[in-house]
């Protein structure tokens, strides 16, 4: 393998001669947490689905764990489908355990992890207890559980976020923190950038079936300028010349992007010209930010309007 746990080149999917993925390219590297960042709709589970070899691409090619055909690789996958769902009358140990054996993990030992997860992660109360007996935020949850009782090389999670409470979804960023630290790949699609931002290193920022970005955060936040947010003493005088072009004022402060000489140059200008500093930021933008400069506003709209449905 080439330190790349997933390879995507070209993926291309229509359904009934509709585009649902045009030419998706990506690189995910071994142990790494890596976020599919999109809109409803915007070919993230389809992307999912073709990594896995659950759908085939009408074209492109992908490696899964160096795995050509990546069912090859199926029992070192974890895989959490955007569609949860449990027997019901199942109990959650035995559901995390027929998880694992669907992966080829023997029963046996499939519900002595199990039981050590529920227990572990404050779940000891529910072992024995069957599904429709658990709120839904922690049926996911014991879903989850049976996505990682085989110990997989690499996790799949299709919006694991939603549909979580707060803590839970707290929760559930410690555990994918720890699966990484462990050495396992973590991939996860998601329509909310905090998530993203907090989590991962790499993301793919997906929008229309095409890829708009690919690379790490720190590049994606890299592609805007930082913001300064200035507060001088006198609102007017000489030294408005030297404010950067596109400066803008709101409620009595300044604001433009740090020009590329840098703040002193500018500073020494507004002090000399008597402008009199009250308060400066000069502010990195966020994945927020970036998203929509790559994604465009109309994509960030309808990603926080998701969000908070
Ligand atoms: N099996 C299918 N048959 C027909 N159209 C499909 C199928 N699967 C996906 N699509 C279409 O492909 C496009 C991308 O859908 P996809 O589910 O991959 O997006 P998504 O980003 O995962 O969004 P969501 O979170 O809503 O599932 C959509 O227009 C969807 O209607």
């Amino acid at each position: 393998m080439n330190g790349l746990a997933i390879e995507a080149k070209g993926l291309f999917k229509a359904f009934d001669g509709k585009t649902a993925v045009d030419g998706v390219d990506i690189a995910v590297p071994q142990g790494s947490i890596y976020g599919i960042l999109g809109p409803n709709g915007a070919g993230k589970t389809t992307t999912l689905r073709m990594l896995l070899g659950i759908i085939d691409p009408d074209a492109g090619e992908r490696s899964l764990l160096g795995h050509s055909e990546p069912l090859e690789a199926a029992g070192r996958v974890g895989y959490l489908p955007e569609e949860r769902g449990l027997y019901p009358s199942m109990t959650a140990r035995e559901s995390i355990a027929f998880m694992g054996a669907l992966r080829g993990l023997p029963l046996s030992i499939g519900r002595t992890r199990g039981a050590g997860l529920l227990r572990d992660n404050g779940l000891g109360d529910y072992v024995d207890k069957p599904i429709k007996s658990l709120s839904k935020g922690m049926a996911q949850t014991v879903q989850l559980f049976g996505t990682i009782v085989h110990k997989p090389g690499l996790i799949v999670l299709d919006e694991p976020f939603s549909g979580l409470d707060a803590i839970n979804q707290g929760r559930l960023e410690t555990l994918i923190r720890e699966q990484a630290a462990s050495g396992t790949t973590v991939i996860f699609s998601t329509h909310v950038i905090a998530h993203a931002e907090r989590l991962c290193e790499r993301v793919a920022i997906i929008a229309g079936g095409r890829i708009r970005f690919e690379g790490t955060v720190a590049d994606a936040r890299d592609r805007l300028r930082p913001q300064v947010r200035l507060r001088t003493r006198v609102a007017d005088g000489g030294w408005r010349t030297a404010l950067p072009a596109g400066t803008t004022r709101d409620d009595g402060i300044w604001q433009f992007e740090l020009p590329s000489s840098g703040i002193e140059p500018l500073l020494k200008a507004l002090i000399d010209g008597g402008a009199g500093i009250e308060e400066l930021s000069i502010e990195r933008p966020g994945l927020h930010d970036a998203f929509v400069a790559i994604a465009g506003e109309a994509a960030a709209r309808q990603m926080q309007e998701q969000a908070t449905r």
